[in-house]
């Protein structure tokens, strides 16, 4: 195993003073590759902020509401991955003609998204599933060594689920990844969390668990578990 990135010793985690999380215990070594589960509400997002916070600028985000601006272009989104990094004047510029150097590393990374073609188009004028590979593209472009991810393959397909998620392990050592495709979990992450009841009921390498223990998760699902297991294009 790598080295440790970050040790939460019970720490409370939470909004204000609603404590979601209490005394929460977790470590991150460097080379995991870690699927976050639990229902709506369990407090993925909550520990991915945290996460997010501790970690800095070694982290590409790709947050749950996306973040786009849907009256630009996939392009100007995309590239708003590094704005921080551009001068302001370069960034204006950029707005009107796009500097060569972004445009074709955006292009190359569109390409690899399934986005070829779609450079000039208006956020807003894309699929739901289109989206979601923007926001994706976003924080490849961002290129950290940690990829922190809020169910950034939750409006696609399983099968395009599986792509995008080798696209993110290949520019990224390390990922957190809240996602609901169970069995996803279980065959591409090294490990998975699971919270339950504000608890980390699940701390364990995905080779040791089975599809019922992550069910355990889904209290409300009543038998139906496959919530998020379709997915698809929306
Ligand atoms: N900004 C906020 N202020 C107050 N409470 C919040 C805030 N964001 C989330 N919560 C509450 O914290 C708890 C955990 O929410 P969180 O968004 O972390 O869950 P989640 O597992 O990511 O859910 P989902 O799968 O629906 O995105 C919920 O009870 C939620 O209502």
């Amino acid at each position: 195993m790598g080295a440790s990135l970050l040790a939460l010793e019970g720490v409370d985690l939470g909004h204000g003073d609603q404590v979601v999380l209490p005394g929460l215990r977790l470590g991150l070594c460097h080379g995991e590759r870690v699927a976050l589960l639990g229902q709506s509400g369990a407090g993925k997002s909550t520990l991915l902020h945290e996460l997010r916070h501790r970690l800095g600028e070694s982290a590409a985000w790709c947050p749950q509401q996306h973040g786009l601006v849907p009256g630009l272009a996939v392009y100007h989104n995309v590239y708003m991955g590094r704005l921080a990094e551009h001068s302001a004047l370069a960034n204006l510029w950029n707005l009107v003609r796009p500097l060569a150097g972004p445009w074709h590393q955006v292009a190359e990374l569109c390409d690899a998204l399934g986005l070829a073609g779609l450079m000039h188009r208006p956020v807003g004028q894309l699929s739901g599933g289109q989206r979601q590979r923007v926001a994706i593209a976003r924080a490849l472009y961002q290129q950290r060594a940690l990829f922190l991810g809020d169910e950034p393959v939750a409006s696609v397909d399983p099968h395009q689920a599986l792509r995008l998620l080798e696209l993110i392990d290949a520019r990224h050592a390390t990922s957190v990844i809240a996602l609901h495709q169970r069995e996803l979990a279980l065959t591409h992450f090294d490990r998975v969390w699971g919270l339950r009841d504000g608890r980390l009921v699940i701390d364990a390498p995905a080779s040791t668990l089975r599809l019922a223990d992550l069910d355990a998760l889904y209290p409300d699902a009543g038998g139906d578990s496959a919530e998020g297991e379709a997915g698809g294009d929306a």
